[in-house]
């Protein structure tokens, strides 16, 4: 039954197609033919970049062939459509999505781009990308019929909704009074919402009203509040406005939500957020009236994609938001801006009233022992009675000095940690928390090692955090990571900085105070599950306005939302946040090298010592004899020989190497002689080629890196690769021969060892498959390919090619490198008697029986395909391929 009611389906959309939007297109057509001739608008997108990604490409709508879409078969990925990189609701719409994660792309509606692949065909199914498609510059979407077309297509095949974003620069009237909603001069006094929605309900806590006609709405041709509230266009003829399809939408709209507010004295109401469930095209739009700049908007926004993902899981926070508030340098704000006794007075009347708001809320007072009651009088009052009221705060430890971490040894922080110590058990404050902050929060990222050894052993801390990881900015792309055990947590910023104590320290004064509260402080909120805001105790003296920043913040969330504000210890705020988002728990190191921020608070390693040149390998491909004969050139410096692998460093391909940090990565490198310029480091790790992450981690840490790949015949890196782990005993290998092993599969029973050994074995044979991750994270003209046949016949000019590319001076390779007929293979001439080379151990140039001619038939067979689109990326890419590689083209295009 299903497959019929399908077809039917799809054969009523496709006669809804042919006879709905070509009428549509009709009546608009006039008007778009004049517009392309006399406007520059529309003109530019109408000729899309077709070649690459042609319309019935990206939705597979070839009729004849086409397989039966189930609408229920798409991702939970949104794409997001724009046409000005300067929309403000672009930055804000992403920001929004990259916060929650939310699997999202962007796509720029111009001729020079590539329209996306809204579909993907590599399963058994046709699936849809996108659920939601996020319409930004309205107005160019709805002048260009061939993207327009498109993207309706796509939603009616498959059930994706559309929503539209009135942006401030079009010609989109939200208002009968022709001004968009929320103008200054408008007093709003709430806004409805009606009752479809209830992820952040946006309403007003004490006072819900639905919205007008209990969330349906009959559109009359003549309701000019609702006609006006749709995208309009400006006809180049007449120049009056053209509203947004009137044939597709429907008569029977919902109001998602409407404002209220004053003009002239008289309450209005308006209509921000608009549905149409049973539009004439089948597709379900949401218009959206009001700009996202608006706090509230964004939580309609965020409303509307939970309303349409549930069974999709795009949203992964729920109303719940865990706050810790930070005050850090207690005792140290200089003279005449610490807290006096009646500050602090204030301070615990203010947590009294939040505790109504956050169960269980205390200041997190961070302490350094050295300045307590250093001060005026008052202000050494105010000392004391934060230490007498101590129990009605939690406590953590700074240093006992406000020094910077990251300048200390492992002794010096030991001991200004115990003093810190002492100070609290000398006073009898409990510090119990495992959580702590440095002073200016240097050492926390990038990360000072010593630091985190003195945090663990002196105080069994478990959790920090901090605003630089992975950059300061982005504030809404800060994450947490865990390092030697310590969970590191995003921490936030609140405009409040150290000096900063009184109004009109503020430009624009309490105003801008407000906006901030119910701004960028409320988005913090709403984008984080948890959030550790940063105060300094300046910011409770004098105006006290980190408590009014807070209670503002408190207010506006009470007021608009149902956000669920909760507190918790420190390790529970950080279990709560690592389960939310556990891919977090692996850090992904930056380079402090790229930041000069970072660079300050950094422990004084020298950029030079990270390398700015990797071979990656693959294995068995030469990789070893290639660093041999490289490192040979007295300006390219590399690591010695390390305990754990060889040559090898394997940082960016091993969790466990990883995981120790940059600074232990460093620590393998020499430091090059600050005399001698144009010397580098660099190191090869034949396991970074196939590694998942290692292009990923590479880019973040060097991502000026110039990377060399070794482009061996795979099918002789396959046979080298199985005897080499034959020689150290793997135990499948031991007992299967090569030819078991390359033709193990599931049909002959093959166990999965047997399995999982024909994988390592050919799949990093499968050279363009690597090589296209490597591309998404590094540009071609830095990536470098050496023809391993030629490596091995003839060295000499493989590095007489490789030294240009990394731009050192030219070394005459001829007289250092000598073929070793013994070896059967380039060795090093010695320097101290040149009679004599220096060749690889026994492990490289193996002696094995040559492999057999039905394996190489087998072995061709199996990599033909992957080498042609090797061979094809290489030609696109204007790169010479490797001889083995040109022998196979040439006579497979003979044959
Ligand atoms: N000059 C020189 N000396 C010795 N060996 C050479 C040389 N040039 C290339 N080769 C080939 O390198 C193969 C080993 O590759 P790798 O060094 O990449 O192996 S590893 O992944 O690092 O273990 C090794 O594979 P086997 O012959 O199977 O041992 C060699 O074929």
């Amino acid at each position: 039954m299903v497959v019929p009611i399908l077809l039917r389906r799809m054969f009523l959309v496709s006669l809804s197609l042919c006879v709905l939007v070509p009428v549509f297109w009709i009546l608009m057509k006039r008007e778009d033919k004049l517009e392309s001739i006399s406007t520059r608008t529309g003109s530019t997108i109408r000729n899309i970049n077709r070649d690459s990604q042609p319309l019935i490409d990206s939705l597979m709508v070839k009729s004849s062939d086409r397989p039966v879409v189930n609408k229920s078969h798409v991702e939970p990925g949104v794409l997001v459509l724009y046409k000005y990189r300067s929309n403000s609701e672009l930055k804000i719409v992403r920001s929004l999505l990259q916060a929650h994660r939310i699997q999202h792309e962007t796509y720029v509606m111009s001729t020079s781009r590539h329209i996306p692949k809204l579909v993907r065909t590599d399963l058994p199914v046709i699936v849809g990308r996108y659920r939601l498609v996020i319409v930004l510059d309205v107005f160019n979407f709805i002048s260009e019929p061939s993207i327009h077309e498109l993207f309706t297509e796509y939603c009616q095949r498959f059930d994706a909704v559309m929503i539209l974003v009135a942006s401030g620069k079009e010609k989109i009237i939200t208002s009968v009074l022709g001004k968009q909603v929320f103008e200054n001069d408008i007093n709003l006094l709430t806004l409805s919402q009606s009752v479809h929605i209830n992820y952040l309900k946006v309403h007003q806590a004490d006072d819900f009203v639905y919205a007008k006609d209990g969330g349906e709405w009959n559109w009359k041709s003549n309701d000019s509040s609702l006609i006006s509230f749709l995208p309009h266009r400006i006809s180049p003829v007449t120049g009056k406005s053209v509203p947004y399809s009137p044939k597709v939408i429907s008569k029977r709209i919902q109001v998602l939500a409407s404002v209220h507010f004053l003009h002239n004295g008289i309450q209005r109401t308006l209509p921000v957020a608009i549905i149409d469930r049973n539009s004439t095209d089948g597709v379900q739009r949401v218009f959206f009236g009001t700009p996202m700049s608006l706090s509230i908007a964004k939580l309609l926004l965020l409303d509307v994609m939970h309303m349409f993902s549930k069974s999709y899981s795009i949203m992964r926070l729920s109303k719940r938001r865990w706050i810790q508030i930070d005050i850090d340098d207690t005792f140290v704000a200089p003279l005449g801006s610490k807290m006096t006794d009646s500050d602090v007075k204030v301070l615990l009347k203010a947590q009294q009233t939040f505790q109504n708001i956050i169960p269980g809320f205390k200041f997190n007072l961070g302490y350094c022992g050295e300045l307590y009651r250093v001060g005026l009088p008052s202000e050494t009052k105010g000392d004391e009675m934060l230490v007498s009221h101590s129990e009605q705060f939690n406590w953590f430890g700074h240093t006992f000095a406000h020094t910077k971490t990251h300048t200390l040894s492992l002794n010096e922080l030991h001991t200004l940690m115990k003093l810190n110590q002492q100070f609290a058990k000398n006073y009898s404050i409990t510090v119990n928390s495992h959580y702590s902050v440095s002073p200016h929060h240097s050492g926390i990222y990038p990360i000072h090692e010593p630091l985190y050894t003195a945090w663990r052993d002196v105080w069994d801390i478990l959790v920090t955090s901090t605003e630089e990881y992975p950059h300061l900015r982005p504030d809404h792309m800060r994450k947490g990571f865990i390092h030697s055990k310590i969970k590191v947590l995003p921490r936030q910023t609140c405009h409040l900085f150290t000096h900063i104590t009184k109004y009109e320290d503020i430009i624009g004064g309490r105003d801008q105070l407000i906006a901030y509260a119910e701004g960028d402080v409320f988005s913090t909120i709403l984008y984080n599950p948890v959030s550790i805001f940063m105060t300094h105790s300046g910011n409770y003296a004098k105006d006290h306005l980190a408590l009014d920043l807070f209670s503002l913040l408190f207010d506006f969330i009470r007021k608009w939302t149902q956000i669920e504000l909760v507190t918790d210890t420190p390790i529970n705020l950080a279990n709560a946040y690592f389960e939310i988002f556990p891919e977090d728990k692996q850090p992904v190191w930056t380079s402090p090298c790229q930041d000069k921020r970072h660079m300050s608070i950094w422990s004084g390693r020298n950029c030079s010592q990270l390398p700015s040149l990797v071979i990656l390998g693959p294995q068995k491909s030469g990789s070893t004899a290639l660093h041999f004969f490289l490192k040979q050139h007295p300006r390219l410096l590399t690591n010695p020989m390390t305990t754990h692998a060889f040559e090898e460093v394997q940082f960016f391909s091993s969790d466990l190497y990883y995981n120790k940090g940059v600074d232990w990565y460093i620590s393998n490198f020499p430091t090059p002689n600050s005399t001698s310029t144009g010397t580098l480091v660099f190191e090869k790790s034949a396991t970074y080629f196939t590694h998942l992450l290692a292009p990923e981690r590479m880019r973040m840490l060097i991502p000026k890196a110039k990377l060399v790949v070794i482009l061996a015949d795979p099918i002789k890196r396959a046979y080298s690769w199985y005897q080499h782990v034959k020689f150290h005993n793997d135990p499948t290998a031991l007992i299967h021969n090569f030819t078991s092993v390359i033709k193990a599969s599931r049909k002959n029973s093959s166990s999965q060892n047997l399995l999982n050994l024909r994988s390592r074995c050919l799949l990093p044979g499968i050279y363009h498959e690597h090589l296209e991750r490597w591309l998404e994270y590094f540009p071609q003209n830095q990536i470098y390919f050496v023809d391993g046949g030629e490596l091995v016949d003839n060295p000499i000019n493989v590095l007489l090619g490789l030294v240009e590319f990394i731009g050192v001076e030219y070394l005459d390779f001829g007289k250092i490198l000598k073929f070793n007929p013994k070896k059967g293979f380039y060795c090093v001439v010695s320097s101290s008697k040149r009679s004599r080379t220096i060749c690889l151990g026994r492990s490289k140039g193996r002696q094995y029986p040559a492999l057999s001619k039905e394996n190489t038939q087998y072995l061709e067979r199996y990599y033909s395909a992957h080498n042609r689109k090797l061979y094809q990326m290489l030609m696109k890419m204007s790169r010479r391929p490797p001889t083995w590689l040109m022998e196979e083209a040439s006579y497979r295009q003979i044959n």
